[in-house]
């Protein structure tokens, strides 16, 4: 008898992959909450589709387990209805309609047919389940690959790089649409190297680097432990008063001559200025990036591979 899971916390502890040549996964623990979309970002090589395919059992692991709601995925009970997954960009026969293609999903998994309008309707595909899906742009085969992935109504949904390739406008419903499912207490799991967008797309980070892992917490939490001190902008007639009065802090000079100052608030600026008797025409805290974040915390971990 397989397990039939209640809820759809993923569990992944010290999973480990070894190829001659390369420890693409290297004693990595992390757990991912039902509820949220998770990103899992790592630079090329990380080695996040190594553990997404481990996490699938699609590839062995070296040592170590992933287990989805308390089971290995070889354990479940019902696959289908437990995990959708999308791992390459979604291919289907080129004459076939986008409707029939999910139809032959169906058959195969059996659902019944009434599935595949349902989740051609969750991807906004339904004006184009007729068209073959030789004549579907990039966007819309990646809808249909997240189409094909809800067939099962899955408690957790796991996507390699699904925001690759798709413009500003589908980013939006790529989030929206992750954003309403998390809602529903299911599991969303999508990696990306592409970090800009994970800032938009999760509310949780798990980030990789050569194998290992680097930094997990929400976006916020993840930027606030990295260190990464935010940046004082300042602009003043008068930098060198105000560095004077701002002894031994960093500083550096931004394009349009503002300065850059490490190390010290906007408060401490602020104060500084008045005691020094100095103008100030701006005076602005910028917050670092997750992109920063990442390249700072991935930085020297043998990040391309
Ligand atoms: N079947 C394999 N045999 C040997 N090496 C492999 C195999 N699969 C992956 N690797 C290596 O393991 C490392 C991690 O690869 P993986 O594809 O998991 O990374 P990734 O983070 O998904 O990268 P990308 O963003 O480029 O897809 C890479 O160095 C890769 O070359």
């Amino acid at each position: 008898m397989g397990n039939v899971i209640t809820d759809g916390e993923i569990v992944v502890s010290g999973l480990t992959k070894h190829y001659k040549q390369v420890k693409a996964v290297d004693g990595l623990s992390f757990t991912i909450q039902p509820g949220r979309v998770t990103g899992f970002l790592g630079p090329n090589g990380a080695g996040k589709t190594t553990t997404l395919r481990m996490i699938l059992n699609l590839v062995s692991p070296t040592a170590g387990t992933a287990t989805i709601g308390g089971s290995r995925y070889a354990d479940l009970a019902e696959p289908l209805h437990a995990v959708g997954a999308v791992l390459e960009a979604s291919s289907a026969h080129k004459g076939r309609t986008g409707r029939n293609h999910l139809r032959v999903v169906c058959a195969a998994a059996g659902l019944p047919d009434s599935r595949a309008d349902e989740a051609l309707e969750l991807v906004g595909l339904t004006p184009a389940a007729k068209r073959k899906f030789k004549g579907y742009s990039l966007g819309m085969r990646q809808r249909l690959g997240i189409a094909a992935a809800m067939l099962g109504d899955p408690r957790v949904l796991i996507l390699d790089e699904p925001a690759n390739g798709l413009d500003p406008e589908g980013i939006r419903w790529m989030r929206d649409l992750l954003q309403k499912l998390a809602g529903e207490g299911r599991t969303i799991l999508v990696s990306s190297h592409l970090l800009s967008e994970m800032e938009l797309l999760a509310d949780d980070v798990v980030i990789i680097a050569a194998g290992r892992l680097v930094a997990q917490g929400t976006v916020a939490e993840v930027i606030g432990k990295a260190g990464t001190a935010g940046t004082v902008r300042v602009r003043t007639p008068h930098p060198d008063t105000l560095l004077g009065a701002l002894d031994g802090i960093g500083s550096s000079h931004g394009d349009d001559g503002a300065l850059l100052l490490t190390g010290v608030t906007a408060e401490q600026v602020g104060d500084a200025a008045l005691r020094a008797g100095v103008a100030i025409h701006e005076l602005v805290t910028e917050r670092p990036d997750l992109e920063r974040v990442f390249l700072d915390l991935t930085a020297g971990k043998e990040a391309i591979r």
